[in-house]
C-alpha cells in the first residue's frame, strides 16, 4: 500500500514537470506518502480506542467547555489543508470525559478527508455517544487553503460551522451561555 503510494507520488512529481531523480526529490515520494498516511490516520482509529475508558463519575451537571482546540484537516475536494479551532461543550449526566479525550476525538475525525460541516457533526455525535450528555455543542472556525492558495484566493475568510444537540438546540439560554463562553456571544 505505502509502496504503491510512493509510486503515485513519483507520478505526481513527474506530472508537475519535475524530475523525480533529482537529488533533492529522491526520497520525496516516500516522505510524502508517509506524511499523507499520518494526516489521514483517523481512519484507523475507533472511538473506543481513543477514549480508552477515560470516563469518570461526577454529579456535576453544569456545562463543560473545551475551547480553542487546534485543528488540522484536509478538504475532501482538493486534499488541501483547512486549519482552525474547535470549541466543544457538553452537559454531563453522571459521567465526565477525560479532558484530553475531547481533543483526541477532534483529531480522530479531523485526520480524514473532510468537509467542515461533516467534521463538526461527527465530533458532536461522537461526544454524545460517549458521554450520553444532556446536550453537546461543537463550533469550528477554520481557514481553507483551497480558498487561499488557489481558486478565489481569499486570504481572510473564515468558515464557521456549528452543531447543537439536545439542550443546546432546545434552550436559547444554554446556547447563548456557550457562545458567550467561547467569546462568540453578543
Ligand atoms: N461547504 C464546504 N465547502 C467546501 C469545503 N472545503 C472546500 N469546499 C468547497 O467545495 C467547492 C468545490 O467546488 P467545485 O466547483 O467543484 O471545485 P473548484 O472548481 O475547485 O472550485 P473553486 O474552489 O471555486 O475553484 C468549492 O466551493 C470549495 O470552496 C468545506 O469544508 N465545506
Ligand atoms: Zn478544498
Amino acid at each position: 500500500m505505502t509502496l504503491d503510494m510512493n509510486n503515485h507520488y513519483r507520478e505526481i512529481i513527474l506530472g508537475v514537470g519535475e524530475n523525480p531523480e533529482r537529488e533533492g526529490l529522491l526520497d520525496t515520494p516516500k516522505r510524502a506518502a508517509k506524511a499523507m498516511q499520518y494526516l489521514c490516520n483517523g481512519y484507523h482509529k475507533s472511538l473506543e480506542e481513543v477514549v480508552n475508558g477515560a470516563l469518570f463519575e461526577s454529579d456535576n451537571d453544569e456545562m463543560v467547555i473545551v475551547r480553542d482546540i487546534e485543528l488540522y484537516s484536509l478538504c475532501e475536494h482538493h486534499m488541501l489543508p483547512f486549519i482552525g479551532k474547535a470549541h466543544v461543550a457538553y452537559i454531563p449526566t453522571g459521567k465526565v470525559l477525560g479532558l484530553s479525550k475531547v481533543a483526541r476525538i477532534v483529531d480522530m475525525f479531523a485526520r480524514r478527508l473532510q468537509i467542515q460541516e461533516n467534521l463538526t457533526k461527527q465530533i458532536a455525535d461522537a461526544i454524545q455517544q460517549v458521554t450520553n450528555a444532556a446536550g453537546v455543542a461543537v463550533v469550528i472556525e477554520a481557514k481553507h487553503m483551497c480558498m487561499m492558495m488557489r481558486g478565489v484566493e481569499k486570504q481572510n475568510s473564515v468558515m464557521t460551522s456549528s452543531v447543537m444537540l439536545g439542550a443546546f438546540r432546545e434552550s436559547c439560554n444554554t446556547r447563548h451561555e456557550f457562545l458567550q463562553l467561547i467569546g462568540r456571544g453578543k
